[in-house]
């Protein structure tokens, strides 16, 4: 049994989704404890229960403490992880329902099932747009396309949009099993590329994605950059709004992005993701911060070192390499001042 202490660090809920995987790839039992100790509202939330329950499913887990709130819990896989159809919904884990990101549910069955035998076909059910997570088209456009390059087979698609708070959104997964997973090495990122984006809206009018493709697309043209920013209308079970860019290098895809709401500007969500993206740009750095956590856990899964350079050593990033070499899968060295990282895997997978 591997003892996690869930407020280590950042104390958020990556650390229990980081566990749930390697829990599930290892067959590792696993208790934590303190689970979002460092969140105003500790414990598990929708979003978190679901992974959980995602994780048992696949490995027949027996649980204790899954429930919501709960700060405890106990995770002891039945058998290694089976390929197979499954459907996850974030809704049900609370009554009322609820907006909690499926991205991040996807991501801690994602990589069990691309090492597992077998393809699966899975569908998840929640906020597929939902602030501090990655966006389902940074899912597409960044995270899945780098994991591609280490060996992983994996399409989703958005079959409806889930705007925080509502939720409502869809996503299916198809995912080759039976991977074998290679290193990475994203330490040059090369010339940019361009940077492409989409402006979307759902039951809003079409003005609003115009607006905000338009002012990105000069803003980013006045800072010598090559944009093209498509303007969507779509339907949606509620109102919302977005802007999604991804800065495509020689080497390397880095993406950002914001949520609109009542009473900020079209423009405004523009200049926030321009000036977040035009602040990496300036960095030199192949990886963005957030990549360069969630990179860690393929990483040390692969047969072979992998090593980058990220713009900015999160807490995240120190958390989950913390996690990750509670299970003795790899070692993770994180220089703080080349802001480099280099993933070792001890070759126990
Ligand atoms: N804008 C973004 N784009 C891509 N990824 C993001 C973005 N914002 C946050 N993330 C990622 O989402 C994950 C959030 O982890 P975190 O531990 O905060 O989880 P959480 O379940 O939301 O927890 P909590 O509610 O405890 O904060 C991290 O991998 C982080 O890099």
């Amino acid at each position: 049994m591997i003892h996690i202490d869930g407020s280590y660090g950042e104390g958020g809920g990556q650390i229990l989704r980081t566990s749930l995987s390697l829990a599930a790839i290892t067959g590792n039992s696993i208790q934590i404890e303190n689970i979002r100790a460092g969140r105003s509202k500790p414990g598990l939330a929708a979003q978190h229960l679901t992974s959980v329950r995602a994780a048992a499913a696949i490995c027949n887990a027996k649980v204790r403490g899954d429930a919501l709130g709960s700060m405890t819990l106990e995770f002891v896989p039945g058998n290694s992880v089976l390929a197979g159809s499954y459907i996850f919904d974030v809704s049900e884990a609370r009554e009322g329902g609820s907006a909690g990101a499926v991205t991040l549910v996807l991501q801690t069955i994602l990589l069990p099932l691309v090492l597992a035998s077998g393809d699966s076909q899975v569908t998840l059910k929640g906020g597929t747009h939902v602030s501090y997570s990655p966006s389902v088209n940074y899912i597409q456009q960044v995270y899945l396309p780098t994991l591609q390059r280490m060996g992983v087979q994996v399409e989703v698609k958005l079959n409806a949009w889930g705007w925080y708070p509502q939720g409502g959104g869809e996503v299916e997964l198809l995912v080759s099993g039976g991977s074998k997973l290679g290193g990475i090495n994203l330490v040059e990122r090369g010339d940019l590329q361009q940077v492409r984006g989409l402006a979307v809206v759902t039951e809003l009018p079409s003005h609003i994605p115009q607006r905000i493709a338009s002012r990105a697309e000069n803003v980013l043209r006045e800072a010598q950059l090559k944009p093209s920013v498509q303007a969507l209308r779509a339907k949606g079970v509620a109102p919302g709004a977005g802007l999604f860019l991804t800065a495509e290098y020689e080497n390397t895809l880095a993406g950002f992005g914001a949520l609109g709401r009542l009473g900020l500007a079209a423009e405004k969500v523009a200049d926030m993701v321009c000036e977040e993206l035009l602040k990496f740009h300036q960095t030199g750095a192949p990886v963005d911060e957030h990549l360069g956590d969630q990179l860690l856990l393929p990483a040390a899964l692969a047969s072979t070192k992998s090593e980058y350079r990220v713009a900015e050593v999160s807490q995240h990033l120190t958390t989950n390499a913390w996690v990750i070499e509670k299970f003795g899968l790899a070692r993770v060295m994180v220089d703080e001042v080349e802001k480099r990282v280099i993933v070792e895997p001890l070759g126990k997978n």
